[in-house]
């Protein structure tokens, strides 16, 4: 379980995570979601330590961080898959972290053949890996201590499209296992397979949670007809809030059904009524960062200032 309370992380002024709560759950699979520049890696880095929160809280199992006796032992992180030391090879990386977390020397083979690293790919120099082999060798550290929490920022960049549903099913066995997951990501599609629940984050804030399917069912249904105004009217009368789509169709934050009978009712013919589904997902994505993107740049900050 990782609970985040209140969180708020300020660099010189600048507010990069405003006042964020959320919980990630055991058994669970927990899809941190945002624009680049959100705000989602900085929330990761205070989680594990790495840099020290402005005000609110986060705790892993209970605890912060920093007071875990053996952290490896109970949160697996891949923050940064290239931070790993280019001299040294695949196998030594792991088998040096496993000698500081106190662990068996077989836990390194164990864990190369669980992300499917060969021995001869374990034993070249990190400089001479692809990105996709370095996410696969950095999961290999994050599970090396079997924890049951893991913090995942971006695990998916660089693989390639069977790399990610091996990390897919990789992500849902540990949790199916009872494992608590969070991992980030700025690509809905990536996540929504995998996640079952979603923390969307944009301009430092919170602006929408829960968990998918409650998400998805928010994201209403899709009505098409061809006498656009009627139908508007329609779902008006019946009390119905619909918008425009970016397809033409009205997106209602209601059931089909209750569309349906709004239109019967009306006797408008419909062409089309479905439930807004993936596409619903994406498009309320889209419409809750647009304005939280940061390509505006009215808020100036320093970069690279003090953490
Ligand atoms: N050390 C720092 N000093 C100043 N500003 C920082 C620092 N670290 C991050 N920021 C700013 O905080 C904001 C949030 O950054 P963060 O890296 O957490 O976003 P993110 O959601 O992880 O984005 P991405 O998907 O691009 O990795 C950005 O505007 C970033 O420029």
């Amino acid at each position: 379980m990782i609970t985040v309370e209140n969180l708020t992380k300020e660099y010189a002024g600048f507010t990069a995570v405003d006042d964020v709560t959320f919980t990630a759950r055991p058994g669970r699979v927990t899809g941190f979601l945002g624009p680049n520049g959100a705000g989602k890696s900085t929330t990761m880095r205070v989680m594990v330590g790495l840099t020290p929160a402005t005000s609110g809280e986060v705790t892993v199992a209970g605890r912060r961080f920093a007071d875990l006796p053996n952290p490896g032992r109970e949160v697996g992180v891949l923050l940064d898959a290239s931070a790993q030391h280019a001299g040294r090879t695949g196998r030594e990386i792991l088998a040096i972290t496993a000698a500081i977390m106190g662990l068996p020397r077989t836990r390194v083979p164990e864990m190369l053949h669980r992300v499917s690293l060969t021995e001869d790919e374990a034993d070249r120099r990190v400089r001479h890996y692809s990105l996709g082999m370095r996410q696969r060798l950095g999961i290999a550290a994050a599970l090396l201590g079997d924890p049951q929490v893991l913090v995942l920022d971006e695990p998916a960049n660089g693989l390639d499209p069977a790399g990610i549903r091996w990390m897919r099913d990789l992500l849902r066995e540990y949790a199916d296992q009872g494992g608590t997951v969070l991992l980030s990501s700025h690509l809905l599609h990536e996540i929504e397979v995998v996640a079952d629940d979603l923390v969307v984050i944009g301009r430092g804030r919170i602006v929408a949670q829960g968990s998918k399917a409650d998400l998805l069912a928010a994201a209403g249904t899709v009505v098409a007809a061809d006498d656009r105004a009627a139908l508007e009217r329609a779902l008006s009368t019946a009390g119905l809030a619909s918008h425009p789509g970016t397809d033409g169709a009205l997106r209602v934050e209601a059931t089909t059904r209750e569309v349906g009978l709004a239109a019967a009712s009306a006797g408008i013919p419909l062409t089309r009524l479905a439930d807004a589904d993936g596409a619903g997902l994406e498009e309320m994505f889209l419409e809750l960062t647009a304005d939280t993107q940061r390509d505006d740049l009215t808020q100036s900050h320093s970069e690279g200032a003090a953490a």
